[in-house]
């Protein structure tokens, strides 16, 4: 579903933010991102959504390279940034159905699913007032159902859990395995490494650009009586 190959970025011309990742994530995976900060998640995935361009690599969507066919790349998936700014002077159901306008939504379907995400993150009476009087965490959930919206194959989220509270947070993660479930892909980035371990099939690290692990919790953390959290720390601290 998603294959980066040799992937780096410079922003500088000297030194790689991202250096040479390759990585293949398969249909129905849930993947998480992590490592510290300045680490280069935010820099992938803005790669993989195509924000910016790689200095060199590949990256290759549902078998379309978004470098050749930016559009029909894009199609495959939505993508919910880690700070939640939105054109803010219009509705929220006029935003979610550009959004659905946008990836050719039907009526009958948007109409359901709308009423469906914005009701399980309780937005849905504010839908008819325009987004700058959301609060944050409305803001966010309104970004979240409008990339649940269109079913993507590939679902990209950076640093989603931030600023949600407990409750949406869990029924976040329940939509994420039930997207999954349903042949969805999942790739998304995050420092809350319970959640990680616990959600994942496979966890990507990410340190200093480079790609220093891609694999299920349980062999990262070599079956040894460890959290993610204790292991992660271990492969990442600066000597
Ligand atoms: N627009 C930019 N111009 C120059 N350098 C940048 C730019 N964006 C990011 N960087 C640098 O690239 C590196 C990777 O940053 P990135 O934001 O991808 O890290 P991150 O892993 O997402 O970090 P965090 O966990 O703090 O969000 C850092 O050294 C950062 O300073």
């Amino acid at each position: 579903m998603l294959v980066l190959k040799n992937v780096s970025k410079s922003y500088d011309n000297s030194k790689n933010a991202v250096d040479k990742i390759s990585l293949e994530i398969k249909k129905g995976e849930i993947i998480g991102f992590i490592g510290p900060n300045g680490a280069g998640k935010t820099t992938t995935i803005k790669m993989i959504t195509g924000i910016i361009s790689p200095t060199e690599g590949d990256i290759v969507i549902n078998g379309v390279d978004i470098s050749k066919a930016p559009i029909e790349a894009k199609k495959n998936f939505t993508y919910v940034p880690d700070h939640p700014s939105i054109f803010d002077a219009i509705k929220g159901i006029d935003y979610l159905n550009f959004i659905a306008d946008m990836y050719e939504v039907s009526i009958k379907d948007r109409k359901e699913r709308i009423e469906r995400f914005t009701k399980v993150f309780q937005i849905y009476d504010a839908l008819a007032q325009t987004i700058n009087s959301y609060s944050h965490g409305m803001r966010q959930k309104l970004l979240l159902s409008g990339a649940l919206l269109p079913n993507p194959n590939l679902f990209i989220l950076d640093e989603p859990l931030v600023g949600l509270d407990p409750h949406s947070a869990k029924l976040l993660k329940d939509l994420m395995k039930e997207h999954c479930r349903n042949g969805g892909t999942i790739f998304f980035s995050s420092h809350v490494l319970e959640v990680v371990e616990n959600l994942c099939d496979r966890v990507a690290i990410i340190h200093k650009g480079k790609l220093i692990a891609c694999d299920t919790p349980d062999n990262i953390k070599k079956n040894k009586d460890l959290t993610l959290e204790e292991v992660f720390l271990e492969m990442t601290k600066d000597e």
